[in-house]
């Protein structure tokens, strides 16, 4: 039962009809307040079936178009984006609690997505041509078919899209599956698909609970996946597709990634750096910074002492109510992630961990919590989790090569990054570092969707996103072609009667 029937509204698209769903309802909740904000039904595993029927009915007519003509509706698509931003934004802050000034970036970097989304199809895939002494060879890229798609809380609209985008200009048709915490932005932006001008069936959207990712996941009929979120969730469909070497499966998940700091002057800017890099998005992205590498003496001490006061100074708050100073952090995206960060600070408490800056869960029944800064070095079985909100552990060490042992102590391997104005130590750092995303003198959140986007180890499985996804949106075919059958101009030798 949820606290808000009078809410309930059709919330699955199937074939182009927006329907009630005949599962379990479910509701989004505004962390900020604890106000219900959308209520449906979730997509039953029939009308699961009946998505993936749909898309696989229209894969064909959308394939078939022109690249150009598929390009028309998606570049629609952004325009619209652009004609309802300001409403999407505050939808974004509403359902997760983000702050309006970071979700309006989001919108904008879900108009961004749709350039480079056409110019990495053109550059990565598409269509080349070259002459042979018969015929010529050509490079064609086909789309898969039909593909799910499935978006993660913390950026609802900007990830999703990520996948959506380079799919349907690949030509495949889309089963989407949205995070069941921010099913009213998914909503919004299928809506805005649909006034694009999408034909029936070529994106569908499920909505619901874990229940319903698993019957899509299961669905034998789709051709691939696209996994933005956890890396249990990533793993649990890792192994669901152990056995199927035919579909394609581009996992992006979380991370544990260190920043290095050394041999900085200009402490200012490397506190600037850290707090981008650690409590952005209330820490959660997942590039977000977990651990802190500073060296032991006066140099790390001074770095630690500004960034506890300067983390103390951080402006928690709704940005939705007026009149409130525009805060850095929003809410979180729910009570149990709150409360989850402070068990997680409990817990490295309990393993000899000593709180610098106490993350404190602010208001009860809100997402809201202070950022945190937990010193681990003493810790001597460091849990390699990701936690993924606003808790920053600290690292001491006493040479480079310590620091990039700890850096590289994670099975992960996202984004990693050096604070440092010695040029030699990020020469070190570059060949020894194992992550996708690799930084210097910058925060290592805010990675460009005009570069590919990926990780090792566990946090994907070698199918970056961003401006190589579209290498994950289709295959290549290899033909070499002659318009009539000719004999070639010499026979191979050795003996064989043609006349
Ligand atoms: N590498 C990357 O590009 C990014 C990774 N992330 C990661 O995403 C996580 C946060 O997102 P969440 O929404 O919590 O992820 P999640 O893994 O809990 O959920 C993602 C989606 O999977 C579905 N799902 C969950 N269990 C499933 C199962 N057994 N079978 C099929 N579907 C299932 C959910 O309903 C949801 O739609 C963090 O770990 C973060 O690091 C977030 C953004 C970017
Ligand atoms: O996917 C892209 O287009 C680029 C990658 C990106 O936007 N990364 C952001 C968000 C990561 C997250 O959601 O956790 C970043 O690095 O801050």
């Amino acid at each position: 039962m949820t606290k808000s029937e009078n809410l309930f509204i059709n919330g699955q698209f199937i074939n182009g009809q927006w329907l009630a769903g005949e599962g379990e309802a479910f509701e989004s909740l505004n962390p900020a307040t604890d106000e219900p904000i959308w209520a449906a039904q979730s997509a039953s595993p029939a009308q699961v079936n009946s998505a993936v029927v749909a898309a696989r009915a229209a894969f064909y007519p959308w394939a078939d178009l022109t690249v150009e003509a598929r390009l028309e509706i998606v570049k629609r698509f952004a325009e619209l984006l652009g004609e309802y931003k300001d409403k999407i934004a505050y939808a974004i802050a509403m359902e997760t609690g983000k702050p309006l000034w970071e979700t309006k970036t989001e919108v904008g970097a879900m108009i961004g997505k749709v350039a480079i989304s056409e110019k990495a199809y053109f550059e990565r895939t598409g269509t080349k041509e070259n002459p042979m002494p018969q015929g010529k060879a050509i490079l064609r890229h086909r789309p898969h078919g039909v593909v799910a798609v499935y978006g993660p809380y913390n950026f609802l609209g900007h990830l999703p899209n990520g996948h959506i985008v380079p799919a349907l200009i690949a030509g495949n048709t889309i089963v989407f599956k949205p995070s069941e915490l921010t099913p009213m932005v998914a909503q919004i932006m299928v809506e805005l698909w649909q006034k694009a001008g999408l034909p029936n069936g070529v994106l569908n959207l499920v909505q619901g609970e874990v229940e319903t990712g698993k019957a899509l996941a299961s669905h034998p009929q789709i051709d691939g996946l696209f996994f933005t979120g956890s890396s249990n969730t990533g793993h649990v469909l890792h192994q669901q597709y152990a056995a199927q070497p035919g579909k394609i499966l581009a996992l992006e998940m979380g991370g544990n990634n260190p920043l290095i700091v050394t041999e900085a002057e200009n402490t200012e800017a490397v506190v600037h750096d850290i707090i981008q890099s650690a409590f952005i998005s209330s820490g959660q992205r997942c590039t977000c910074a977990r651990k802190l590498l500073l060296p032991e003496g006066p140099e790390g001490d001074a770095i630690l002492a500004k960034l506890i006061d300067a983390t103390k100074a951080i402006v928690v708050g709704d940005s939705l109510v007026e009149g409130n100073e525009t805060p850095f952090m929003g809410s979180m995206i729910s009570v149990q992630a709150a409360e989850g960060m402070v068990e997680a600070q409990n817990q490295l408490v309990e393993l000899g961990g000593e709180i610098l800056v106490e993350l404190t869960h602010l208001k009860e029944e809100t997402g809201f919590v202070s950022p945190g800064i937990i010193e681990c070095t003493n810790i001597a079985n460091f849990p390699d989790v990701e936690h993924f909100g606003p808790l920053l552990k600290v690292f001491r060490f006493s040479d480079f090569d310590q620091a990039i042992e700890i850096a590289n102590n994670t099975t992960y391997g996202l984004s990693a990054g050096l604070l440092s104005d010695n040029e030699h130590l990020y020469q070190r750092f570059l060949s020894r570092i194992r992550a996708g995303i690799v930084n210097w003198n910058r925060p290592i959140t805010g990675a460009s969707s005009a570069a590919p986007f990926g990780g090792v180890g566990q946090s994907g499985n070698h199918r970056a996103s961003a401006y190589y996804a579209a290498d994950y949106c289709a295959y290549p075919v290899a033909s070499v072609e002659l318009d009539k059958v000719e004999l070639p101009a010499t026979l191979s030798p050795g003996r064989y009667d043609l006349i």
